[in-house]
């Protein structure tokens, strides 16, 4: 094995060649940030199909482009596979074999269940594996981000040797197991799309931009308006791989939908106080009695303002909203006995946090959790929202139960299209208040 100890500034022949196997988002994000840094042999490929393209986007860099996965797997040290989670199994199969005597290889898919079988399957004995995930999307500076390591089939010089290839994300390191992975990226990525997902589908279903006529603008509004569009412009099948693959995602998802509607027959039922005392219970099962040492997430509702898509400021006084989709996912969480808290400081996403963050907003204010109960067995202004949110999110854990690439994404794209104008944006004032979100919890 090429020494542990080298970094980017080592003579080039003591560096390791590092081969990046998928050249989408995230595979061209690592090739770009390890390239700038130093690290002087990066061999990447994608499809064959795409090779010419890519020769020509690289050309003059540090960067080598081979034809396919055999020509990548070798000559590196380090291989990671950047591709679709549906399709490790077929793309590790096809390149293993291949694989340089001793070479370490990781993954960098969502879900890691399917990686894990495909690399006891079809790697070779010789070979190590490290695996990891950036618990981020392609848009979010890696400084500071977590970056989850698993050291499966290796000794210690090869994990070593991982975080020094990997040292100029500027991530943080988060040491899971495989299976310890799937259950914590199910608590915090898997569900918290099922809400986005879900009020997208819910406004899209109404053909409504609701931010443009002055509804769902400013504070916690703004959050989940920029992140549900934030959540379409990416790959469906990075959505799709990590809710349809991960064993433990479809209960969670199920169990949200579950919440959802059974929020609403209670809003139906105009039943006051059946809904405060289950949202009551909720509260206490998550966030405990409140004893306030933690800093709120989300430091102000001024900050978010500057992010609000459409207007600036809202045109009117906010209507009365029962936030449902919130008061389910507390409601989830507490039936699945997740406690979120225990999850933000090892390896929240940047979306998971924000989400907890909004969630904290309304459930640490009485007068705020309140005036949602009341809006959501008093109020009418959001009860066809709240309605088509219902269906979306029933919806989203029937397609996902059924296991179903194919509908998946139909659904999702449905959804995604009506949004599509929306998305430049919607990604520049996302990417914005994440960072002002990073950055005032890291001071
Ligand atoms: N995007 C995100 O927010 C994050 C994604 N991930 C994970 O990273 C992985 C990659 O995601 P992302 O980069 O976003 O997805 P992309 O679709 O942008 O990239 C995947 C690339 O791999 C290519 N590919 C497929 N088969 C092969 C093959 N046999 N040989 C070489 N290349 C191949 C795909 O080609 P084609 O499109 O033609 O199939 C595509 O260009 C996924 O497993 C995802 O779950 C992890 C963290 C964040
Ligand atoms: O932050 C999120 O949850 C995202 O949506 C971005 C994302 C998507 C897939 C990953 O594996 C990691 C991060």
């Amino acid at each position: 094995m090429v020494g542990s100890g080298v970094s980017p500034s080592s003579p080039v022949e003591e560096q390791p060649a590092i081969g990046l196997i998928g050249m989408g988002a995230m595979g061209s994000m690592y090739a770009q940030c390890l390239s700038d840094a130093g690290w002087k042999k990066i061999y990447v490929c994608d499809l064959p199909n795409k090779y010419e393209a890519l020769k020509t986007k690289y050309e003059n860099t540090g960067i080598t482009v081979l034809r396919d996965g055999h020509l990548v797997s070798r000559v590196s040290d380090f291989i990671m596979y950047s591709v679709e989670a549906e399709h490790i199994s077929r793309v590790v199969s096809e390149y293993g074999s291949s694989t340089k005597v001793g070479a370490i290889v990781s993954g960098q898919t969502s879900v890691k269940a399917p990686e894990k079988e495909a690399f006891e399957k079809y790697l070779p004995q010789d070979v190590h594996i490290v695996s990891c995930h950036s618990l981020h999307g392609p848009s979010v500076s890696p400084a500071g981000q977590p970056l989850v390591l698993i050291k499966y089939r290796a000794p210690d010089e090869a994990l070593t040797l991982v975080e020094n290839i990997l040292q100029p994300l500027g991530s943080r390191y988060v040491y899971l197991s495989y299976e310890d992975h799937d259950i914590v990226t199910a608590n915090t990525q898997a569900v918290t799309h099922a809400a986005f997902l879900s009020m997208g589908t819910a406004w899209a279903s109404e053909s409504s931009y609701p931010w443009e006529h002055g509804y769902y603008v400013g504070g916690i509004e703004t959050v989940k308006v920029n992140i549900m569009l934030r959540i379409y412009s990416n790959k469906w099948h990075v959505y799709a791989g990590l809710a349809i693959l991960n064993p433990s995602a479809r209960v969670q998802i199920d169990q949200y939908a579950r919440s959802t509607t059974e929020i609403f027959k209670l809003m139906l039922a105009r039943d006051a106080e059946g809904l405060r005392a289950r949202i009551y219970d909720a509260r206490t099962r998550v966030f405990g009695n409140g004893d306030g040492s933690r800093a709120p997430i989300l430091l102000s509702e001024d900050m978010l303002n500057r992010f609000s898509l459409g207007t600036s400021t809202p045109a009117r006084a906010p209507l009365p909203n029962s936030h449902l989709s919130l008061l389910a996912m507390v409601d989830c969480w507490a039936r699945l006995e997740i406690q979120p808290f225990e999850h933000l400081d090892l390896a929240a996403t940047p979306i998971f946090r924000m989400w907890i963050g909004v969630a904290e907003y309304l459930f640490r204010s009485q007068e705020r959790l309140d005036a949602a109960i009341d809006a959501a067995v008093h109020d009418l202004a959001h009860r066809s929202d709240d309605l088509e949110f219902v269906i979306a999110s029933r919806g989203w854990s029937q397609c996902i139960s059924f296991g179903n690439f194919e509908l998946y994404k139909e659904r999702f794209m449905q959804t995604a299209t009506f949004f599509e104008s929306r998305f430049e944006e919607a990604t520049k004032l996302g990417s914005a208040m994440i960072q002002a979100i990073m950055d005032s919890s890291m001071t």
